[in-house]
C-alpha cells in the first residue's frame, strides 16, 4: 500500500485561524500521511508558525477542520504524538540539556533504544550535557532542541525554521533525522525561508496564500 492509499494521519479541510474574526491564513486543505514530509510555504506574515502552532495546540482552530487517523482532532489526545520545534526552543534556561531531555522524556517517554546520553551525543553536543542552556551558544541550544526528536516518540514533527542558528553540519544533522524520521513512517511539517534539501523523496508542499 503507498501512503497516499491509507487513512491520513493528519487532514485539514477548509482550515483557518482567526485573529480579531479576520482570517490569518486559510482556507487550507492538506492530508500529510505516515512517512511524508511536507514543506510549509509562504511568505514573511503569511501564516506559517500560525499553522504550526495551532496544529501544536498552541492556539484554537478557527474555522474547518482537523483530523488524525481519519477521527476527530482532540489536541489533549495529541500531546505525545504532535512535538513543535518553533522559534522559542521550549528549553529551560537554568537548567542543562540533560535535565531538560529528563523531564519532556517523563511528559512524553521516549523511543526504545534511545538514552538522553545517546542523544546528547549524536546532536554534537558531548561534553555540554550538564551545561545550563543559558551559556550555550545559539546552535548548541538549537542542537539541544533537536535532541527532543531524537528521544521523544511523537510521530508528527512540526518544525519552524528548523535550520535557523546552525552551521553546516547542523543542516545535515537536521536532514539526516528528518530523513531517517520520514523513513521509519513519522511525518514532518516543515517551514523553512532556504532550501530544504532532503533527500528522502519529493516533499509535499503547502501554500499559505491562494
Ligand atoms: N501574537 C500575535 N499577535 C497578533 N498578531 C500576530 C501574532 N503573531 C503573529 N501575528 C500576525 O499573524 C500573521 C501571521 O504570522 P506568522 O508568524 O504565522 O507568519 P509566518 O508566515 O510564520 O511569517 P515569517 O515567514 O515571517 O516567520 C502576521 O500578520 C503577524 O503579524
Amino acid at each position: 500500500m503507498t501512503p497516499t492509499d491509507a487513512i491520513p494521519l493528519l487532514q485539514a479541510r477548509g482550515l483557518s485561524f482567526l485573529r480579531a474574526d479576520e482570517p490569518v491564513f486559510g482556507p487550507l486543505d492538506f492530508a500529510l500521511h505516515a512517512g511524508e514530509l511536507a514543506l510549509v510555504e509562504g511568505d514573511n506574515g503569511s501564516g506559517k508558525t500560525t499553522l504550526l502552532r495551532l496544529l501544536a495546540g498552541l492556539l484554537h482552530v478557527g474555522e474547518g477542520e482537523l483530523r488524525w487517523r481519519g477521527r476527530g482532532w482532540n489536541r489533549d489526545e495529541r500531546a505525545g504524538d504532535v512535538l513543535f520545534l518553533g522559534h522559542q526552543l521550549g528549553l529551560k534556561m537554568d537548567m542543562s540539556p540533560r535535565e531538560n531531555l529528563r523531564i519532556a522524556a517523563g511528559l512524553h517517554g521516549t523511543r526504545s533504544g534511545r538514552t538522553a546520553a545517546s542523544v546528547l551525543i549524536q546532536v554534537g553536543l558531548a561534553g555540554y550535557e550538564d551545561e545550563p542552556v543559558r551559556r550555550l551558544s545559539a546552535g548548541q541550544k538549537k542542537r539541544a532542541a533537536l535532541a527532543r526528536l531524537l528521544l521523544l516518540p511523537a510521530v508528527l514533527w512540526l518544525l519552524d525554521e528548523p535550520y535557523a542558528n546552525l552551521d553546516r553540519a547542523g543542516i545535515a544533522l537536521v536532514n539526516q533525522l528528518l530523513e531517517e524520521h520520514i523513513a521509519g513512517g513519522g511525518a514532518a511539517l516543515v517551514t523553512s525561508h532556504g532550501a530544504v534539501s532532503f533527500h528522502g523523496g519529493e516533499p509535499k508542499r503547502i501554500r499559505m496564500h491562494g
